[in-house]
C-alpha cells in the first residue's frame, strides 16, 4: 500500500498494519501499547486506506494488533478541545467512519479485548462483526463527561437497540462477547484466538460473489431498509433488475443450471 499516513514515519512504526492476502485486504489498527486508542494519526490513516483501496481488492478484514480491538478515543487528544474544535473533530470521525460504512467493498471487523467507546463505533461502521470471547463492548463516555462523537448514536441503536445503548452509556454497563452475539451486535462468536481468521475466511467468501451483488448489499439494502414500504420495494425492484441484468449473473445462473457450481448445503 501506497498511502503516506499509514507508512512508518522517523522510526515510528506505522499506525496501521496493512497487508494484502489475495482479494482480502487486512487493515490492522497498530497502537497496542495505548491498546490501540484511535488519536487523530490513526483516524487520518484509516481514512487514507479506506480512500485508496485498489481496484483488485474485493473486501476488508479491519482488527487490532496485539490482545485488544480498540480502547477508543485517545483521550489525551481531547483535553484542549474548545466547543469548536470538538463539532470539527466529531465531524472528522463521521467522514472517515463513514468511508468504512460506504466502502466499495464489504468491511469485516475482527474484534478480540476492548471494543470501546470509539472502538465500538468504528466496529458498528463495519458490514459484518466477529468477535472471539475475551471481546467486550462499553461506551465510558459517560464517566469520562462526554458523548459518543463517531456516530455511534446513528449506528449502534439500529444494530442493539436505543434501550440497551442508554443502559450502557447511562451505566457503563460492559457487554461480554455472548451478549454481543445475543444482542445482534456481532453475528460471529468464535473459540478464543480465531477472530482475526475467521474474519479472513469470511472476507475470502465475500470476494467470492458477483461484486454487483455486494454493492448492492452495501449500498441499496440499507437505504431500501429504513425507505417507506413503496419506495423499497421500487428500489428493490431496480436494483434487482441492474443485478440479474448483468452478464456475471447470466454466466453464473449457467454454471449452476448446467452442474458446474456448488449446490447450497448447511455449514
Ligand atoms: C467527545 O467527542 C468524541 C468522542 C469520541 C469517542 C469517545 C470515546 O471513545 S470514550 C472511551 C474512551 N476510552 C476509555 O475510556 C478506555 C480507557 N482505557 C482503559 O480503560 C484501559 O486502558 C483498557 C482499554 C481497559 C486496557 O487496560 P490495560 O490493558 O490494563 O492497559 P492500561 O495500562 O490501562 O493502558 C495501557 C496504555 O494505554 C493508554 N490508553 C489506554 N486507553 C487509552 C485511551 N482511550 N486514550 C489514551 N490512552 C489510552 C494508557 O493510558 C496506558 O498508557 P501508558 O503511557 O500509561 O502506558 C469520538 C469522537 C469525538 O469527537
Amino acid at each position: 500500500m501506497g498511502n503516506a499516513a499509514s507508512a512508518a514515519t522517523a522510526g515510528q512504526p506505522a499506525l496501521l498494519k496493512v497487508e494484502v492476502s489475495g482479494p482480502v485486504l487486512s487493515v490492522g489498527l497498530n497502537r497496542p501499547a495505548k491498546r490501540n486508542a484511535l488519536n487523530d494519526g490513526i483516524i487520518l490513516a484509516i481514512a487514507d486506506c479506506f480512500s485508496n483501496i485498489p481496484d483488485d481488492i474485493r473486501a476488508v478484514v479491519i482488527h487490532g494488533i496485539g490482545d485488544h480491538f480498540s480502547s477508543g478515543l485517545d483521550l489525551s487528544e481531547l483535553t484542549e478541545q474548545d466547543a469548536t474544535e470538538g463539532l470539527q473533530h466529531s465531524q472528522m470521525w463521521h467522514r472517515v467512519f463513514d468511508r468504512v460504512q460506504y466502502c466499495r467493498v464489504p468491511v469485516i471487523a475482527a474484534l478480540k479485548g476492548a471494543v470501546i467507546g470509539g472502538g465500538l463505533e468504528l466496529a458498528c461502521a463495519a458490514h459484518i462483526r466477529v468477535a472471539e470471547p475475551s471481546a467486550y463492548f462499553a461506551l465510558p463516555e459517560g464517566q469520562r463527561g462526554i458523548f459518543v462523537g463517531g456516530g455511534g448514536s446513528v449506528r449502534l441503536p439500529r444494530l442493539i437497540g436505543v434501550a440497551r445503548m442508554t443502559d450502557m452509556m447511562l451505566t457503563g454497563r460492559v457487554y461480554s462477547a455472548i451478549e454481543g452475539a445475543a444482542y445482534g451486535f456481532t453475528q460471529y462468536l468464535t473459540e478464543e484466538g480465531n477472530a482475526y481468521p475467521k474474519a479472513m475466511e469470511l472476507a475470502a467468501k465475500v470476494a467470492t460473489n458477483a461484486p454487483l451483488t455486494n454493492f448492492a448489499v452495501l449500498q441499496a439494502l440499507p437505504m431500501i431498509a429504513e425507505a417507506n414500504p413503496q419506495a423499497g420495494l421500487l428500489m428493490e425492484s431496480l436494483m434487482a433488475t441492474v443485478a440479474q441484468s448483468d452478464k456475471e449473473a447470466k454466466t453464473r445462473i449457467r454454471a449452476f443450471l448446467d452442474r458446474k457450481t456448488a449446490k447450497v448445503k448447511p455449514t
